[in-house]
C-alpha cells in the first residue's frame, strides 16, 4: 500500500496530493501539464518533495528531509517510449535488473514474462530493429523482470497509433490479471483507464482528487 501526503513545488508549479493507492491498476488522468508526470516522478524517487510523506507498506520512503534514492525503492518504470538500452539485445535488456536481484528477491522469471508479452522470437534483436509495440512490450517486461513492488506507468501507449494500443492494452490486462502488482497508470486517455483500471484518480493544476461520484 502506497500512502502519499505531498507537497512539492518547482517554480509557480504546486503538486499537491493526498491518497492511499493499494492493489489493482490506479489510473491517474488529468491534461497536459497537470503535474501526472511529476507525481511518478515524485514516488520514483526522481524528485524530491519539500514536504510532506510517501510510504509504501509504512515505510517512509520520502518527507521534507529524507529521501530513499530510486534504486533502493523498488518500483518498476515504464515510460511513452520504452527507453530501452540501444547497444543491449533484447534479452539483455529483459535481464538488466533481473540480473541486479538476489535469487530470493526474483518474484518472475524469462520463460513465462516472454509467454505472458509474447517477445520470445525478439530476444536476439537490438531495440532498433523493433516496432513501437514490441519495444513497449519489452519495456513491460523488463521492469516485471525487476520484481518490482509496485509498476508506475507513465503514457506507456502514448507513442502508439490506434492500432498498436488496441494491441498492447490486452497485454497490460493480462500483466494485471496474472502478476496482481499494484499499477499507477498516468495517461490523458480516458479510454485505457476505462478498460484497465480499478479506480481513477483525476489531476487538476496539481490537484490529485478522486472524482465526484455522478
Ligand atoms: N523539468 C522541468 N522543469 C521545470 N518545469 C517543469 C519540468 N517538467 C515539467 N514542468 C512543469 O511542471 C508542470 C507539470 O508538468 P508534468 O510534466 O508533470 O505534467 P503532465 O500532467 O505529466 O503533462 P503531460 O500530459 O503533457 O505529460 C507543468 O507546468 C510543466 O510545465
Amino acid at each position: 500500500m502506497l500512502s502519499i501526503d505531498l507537497d512539492f513545488r518547482r517554480g509557480a508549479f504546486r503538486l499537491q496530493a493526498r491518497a492511499e493507492i493499494g492493489a489493482g491498476v490506479t489510473g491517474v488522468c488529468g491534461p497536459s501539464g497537470s503535474g501526472k508526470s511529476t507525481l511518478l516522478a515524485l514516488l520514483a524517487g526522481l524528485l524530491k518533495p519539500q514536504a510532506g510523506t510517501i510510504r509504501f507498506d509504512g515505510k517512509l520512503l520520502a518527507d521534507g528531509r529524507h529521501c530513499v534514492p530510486a534504486w533502493q525503492r523498488h518500483f518498476g518504470l515504464v515510460f511513452q517510449d520504452g527507453q530501452l538500452f540501444p547497444h543491449l539485445s533484447v534479452r539483455d535488456n529483459l535481464l538488466y535488473g533481473y540480473k541486479r536481484l538476489e535469487p530470493a528477491q526474483r518474484r518472475f522469471e524469462l520463460q513465462p514474462v516472454l509467454e505472458l508479452l509474447e517477445i520470445g522470437p525478439l530476444v536476439t534483436r537490438r531495440p532498433a530493429q523493433l516496432s513501437g509495440g514490441e519495444r513497449q512490450r519489452v519495456a513491460l517486461g523488463r521492469a516485471l523482470l525487476y520484481s518490482p513492488r509496485l509498476l508506475l506507468l507513465d503514457e506507456p501507449l502514448s507513442s502508439l497509433d490506434e492500432r498498436l494500443k488496441q494491441q498492447i492494452l490486452p497485454f497490460l490486462r493480462r500483466v494485471k490479471e496474472e502478476t496482481r502488482l499494484p499499477m499507477l497508470y498516468v495517461t490523458h486517455a480516458t479510454a485505457e483507464v476505462d478498460y484497465l483500471a480499478d479506480r481513477v484518480m483525476q489531476m487538476e493544476a496539481g490537484q490529485l482528487r478522486e472524482p465526484a461520484v455522478a
